[in-house]
């Protein structure tokens, strides 16, 4: 079992626990933090497979809970479940000590901690991610969101959980496709900031991909290593955090434009094919180089994971860039990318001329309609 803290001047510190067997001592982690009542918040799917074994942990540890289950699904980012899901809260009759855990994905970590801030005003949530994505990435850090018809996550609060249990062990029952889904934030953390962790994910690392559990607890590890570090400087991305959206700012906007169906695009490949953008805008930038595009293509490719437009469907260049210009990051309608300098080694790109990435939109096979 691993600790790593997520400490930061503003917010209170947390801790994520990574480890084999950790569903089954979830009640001795929680027990300190929830006095009163749990409401476990999970998807219907995750809740078929895992609900069972928390609510048995909790009831041995003397924790009282209830599952509200949504649709599993990007669909339920949404303010109608939002609504609904509050709403059962408020039929349960939660007060300001019990304490909501999100037992899940990324989508119900996202739509429960949402539902956490704003619950009376805020209380406190608890992350047991159950995907990989969700383990290396969406549970640390505290952005809550639901998406809009008008972009990805545009509705949303910072809200730090109070502990992250990640079991590698959930993970078995994971289709192959949400691992390598997950893989692709790995790699983009590597990608962002240390390249000798992106040479381990290509090479003895790269069974992770696959499922291989060893791997997978390393990759976990790390990223959330990463991850912690960069959040505890900068909780509300006022700077460095932005980094972690490397590869998001051409990613959620071809997710927008598929009309969020994670059938045809999921989260993760989202990102894996924006992060291959990103490098090729580099590269077309005199940033980075030729060499460093085709490793992190290849790299990519291997995981299974698109890197070409063309693989997610067909796009049209002023539809992508309105919605690239909604994007958070974009300030006073200027465009905001993480670029890269080389593997290991993204920066944030402010006031990114436009016209430019029209032309390389275009380079890249989207089409034009003026
Ligand atoms: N808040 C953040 O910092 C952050 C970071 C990255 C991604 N995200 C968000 O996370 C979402 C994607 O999350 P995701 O990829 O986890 O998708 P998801 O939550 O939809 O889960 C993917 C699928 O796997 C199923 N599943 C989950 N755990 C399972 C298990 N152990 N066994 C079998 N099936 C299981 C789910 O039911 C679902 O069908 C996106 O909405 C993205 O925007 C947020
Ligand atoms: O934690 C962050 O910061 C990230 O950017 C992590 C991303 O992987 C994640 O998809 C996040 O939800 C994107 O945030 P957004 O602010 O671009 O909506
Ligand atoms: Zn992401």
């Amino acid at each position: 079992m691993t600790t790593i803290p997520v400490s930061g001047g503003a917010f209170a510190a947390y801790d994520v626990v990574v480890g084999r067997g950790l569903l089954a001592e979830v009640g001795k982690h929680v027990s300190p933090i929830a006095k009163g009542r749990t409401v476990i918040i999970t998807d219907q799917t995750v809740a078929a497979i895992h609900a069972e074994a928390l609510t048995a942990s909790l009831t041995a540890a003397g924790v009282r809970s209830e599952v509200v289950a949504v649709p599993a699904g990007e669909g339920s980012k949404s303010f109608a479940e939002l609504e609904r899901v509050l709403d059962r809260l408020l039929e349960i009759g939660l007060d300001r000590k019990d304490v909501v855990i999100a037992l899940g994905g990324g989508v119900v970590g996202d739509l429960a901690g949402l539902a956490a801030a704003l619950y009376m005003r805020g209380i406190d949530f608890v992350q047991i991610p159950t995907t990989l994505l969700a383990q290396v990435d969406s549970s640390v850090g505290g952005k809550t969101a639901i998406d809009t018809p008008r972009g990805k996550n545009l509705v949303g609060a910072f809200h730090q959980p109070r502990l992250v249990l990640a079991d590698i062990d959930v993970l078995a029952t994971l289709p192959e496709r949400q691992v390598r889904s997950g893989w692709a934030e790995v790699l983009k953390h590597g990608l962002i900031c240390d390249a000798d962790f992106f040479d381990w994910l290509a090479g003895e690392g790269a069974a992770g991909a696959s499922g291989d559990p060893a791997a997978l607890e390393h990759a976990v590890i790390r990223s959330v290593e990463i991850k912690s570090a960069v959040v505890g400087e900068d909780e509300k991305e006022a700077g460095r955090r932005a980094l972690l959206n490397l590869g998001h700012t051409f990613g959620h906007a071809v997710e927008t434009e598929v009309g969020f169906d994670e059938g045809a695009l999921a989260h993760g490949e989202a990102v894996a094919l924006g992060c291959c953008m990103a490098f090729r805008y580099s590269a077309r930038e005199g940033l980075c180089s030729a060499e460093d595009v085709a490793r992190v293509e290849a790299v990519i490719a291997a995981a299974g994971l698109p890197t070409r437009l063309a693989q997610a469907g067909a796009f049209e260049a002023d539809r992508l860039l309105a919605l690239m210009a909604g994007d958070k990051k974009a300030e006073g309608g200027a465009l905001t990318l993480i670029l890269a300098r080389g593997i290991g080694d993204a920066f944030v790109a402010k006031g990114v001329d436009t016209a430019k990435v029209r032309t390389f939109l275009i380079e890249e096979g989207v089409t034009s309609s003026s």
